[in-house]
């Protein structure tokens, strides 16, 4: 035996030996060798469910559908082998001709993207982006910048007034004779807002509603629904109304409103301010699957103050600086072309003794935030460098970070 069978055969025995510790196994099994999403999403499932079987004959029901999905899973395989293609390759082979190859992966794109609040006087100004499938792009800047304006732009609930906007992937141009048909491009995206809309009814009723009328009924729509709920953690609220759940139990039902239907574009405004570090992980770990979803690539536009988190989700980073755009591009290059080195830093001294100590290395300027100092230094001083002078000088230091290639640089 080898492949799938060998495989197959040596996560029965274990699942029969302890099905508890074996979810994950499961959950890799049908990663793996599954032709159908519907498999992998119940592998995700039943893996959960077993956390919360409350008894021994729960716990029995989720070892027998573990147990009767794995058996779907070899079935299913066998007779998608009849060509004698491996299933695997079969399944990259299927989950590619989901995935449009360059330039077709661009769901967004503007040129010289402009508006103008007549009202306020504001201006965001020359935008120049695209956003493709698979890629998240963060977009960082301090309040009142026009991160929300171009999120609006972007998700077409306001008119820009200057340069061109396109949705490539659905055909839709704005710089075409007929315009852009919005109705077109609005079923494709989802936009959750800063502030989130308000939720009549029953959670689990509202779910089914946004996956139905994307054209997800019957089973399919109860399979998604409690797919999403589960993975978001939402199990304990569905009977819940919307003015009896927390800010950041609102976001997630919010996210799993737009996710249950699997838009090409997701627009997330500030997501992480009501959440618990917990959730945060979440929700960014999700966003990072689902982007990269094989079977449902998306791209993803996402706003936050939180630099870290933004930073490492993200492939793409925009950063605006009082509506204009002063980066934008793959992080990697952030910092790329500095002529100097910046660090963040807590140490046990005062700020004139600090000074004193960081004379030798030249520093263009020490600057401090209130909590930590940040300093910036001739490009000749590493962080390892800085760190031994400090030690030499005996300043103990609390926290230390690099940040010359890092989006906080951005901001100081
Ligand atoms: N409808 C409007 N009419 C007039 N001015 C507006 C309007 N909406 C926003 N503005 C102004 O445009 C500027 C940019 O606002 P925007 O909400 O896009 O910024 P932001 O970067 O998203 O801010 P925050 O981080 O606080 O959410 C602000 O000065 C705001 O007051």
């Amino acid at each position: 035996m080898q492949g799938i069978e060998q495989a197959a055969a040596d996560l029965r025995a274990a699942i029969a030996s302890n099905p508890g510790e074996h979810g994950t196994g499961l959950v890799q099994f049908a990663n793996t060798y599954a032709l159908k999403s519907s498999q992998r999403h119940s592998a995700v499932l039943l893996k959960l469910n077993w956390t919360k079987a409350a008894d021994e004959e729960q716990q029995h029901r989720v070892l027998q559908d573990m147990l009767a999905l794995l058996e779907e899973i070899v079935a299913d395989s066998a007779s998608g082998t009849a060509g004698g293609e491996p299933p695997l390759n079969q399944l990259i082979v299927r989950a590619q001709e989901h995935v449009p190859e360059p330039p077709h992966d661009v769901v967004f794109s503007c040129e010289n993207l402009g508006k103008t609040y007549k009202k306020s006087g504001f201006q965001l100004n020359g935008v120049n982006l695209q956003l493709r499938f698979g890629e998240i792009t963060g977009v960082v800047g301090e309040n009142g910048n026009g991160k929300t304006t171009l999120f609006r732009i972007v998700a077409g609930e306001l008119l820009h007034d200057q340069g061109s906007i396109a949705y490539p992937l659905f055909g839709q141009d704005s710089a075409a004779k007929k315009g852009i048909n919005w109705i077109k491009v609005k079923e494709q995206i989802a936009y959750v807002p800063q502030e989130l809309p308000k939720v009549y009814g029953k959670l689990e009723e509202m779910l089914q509603y946004e996956a139905a009328i994307h054209g997800i009924r019957g089973k399919k729509n109860l399979r998604e629904v409690d797919f999403i709920v589960q993975r978001l953690e939402l199990s304990e609220h569905l009977e819940k109304r919307w003015k009896e759940l927390s800010g950041g139990f609102k976001l997630r039902f919010a996210l799993a409103c737009a996710l249950v239907w699997k838009p090409k574009l997701l627009i997330i405004d500030e997501p992480l301010a009501n959440l618990d570090f917990k959730a945060q992980q979440v929700v960014l770990r999700d966003l990072r699957n689902l982007a990269e979803s094989l079977r449902y690539p998306m791209s993803v536009l996402i706003s936050s103050q939180h630099l870290h988190e933004v930073e490492a989700i993200s492939d793409q980073i925009v950063f605006l600086d009082k509506g204009k755009v002063e980066f934008n591009g793959p992080k990697e290059q952030l910092g790329e072309e500095r002529r100097c080195n910046t660090f963040e830093m807590l140490v046990s001294c005062k700020e004139e003794e600090l000074r004193e100590h960081l004379r030798r290395l030249a520093p263009q300027r020490i600057q401090h935030s209130g909590v930590s100092y940040v300093v910036t230094l001739p490009l000749a001083v590493d962080g390892s460098r800085l760190l031994r002078h400090l030690l030499e000088c005996g300043v103990e230091v609390e926290y230390f970070r690099d940040i010359s290639r890092s989006i906080k640089q951005l901001f100081h």
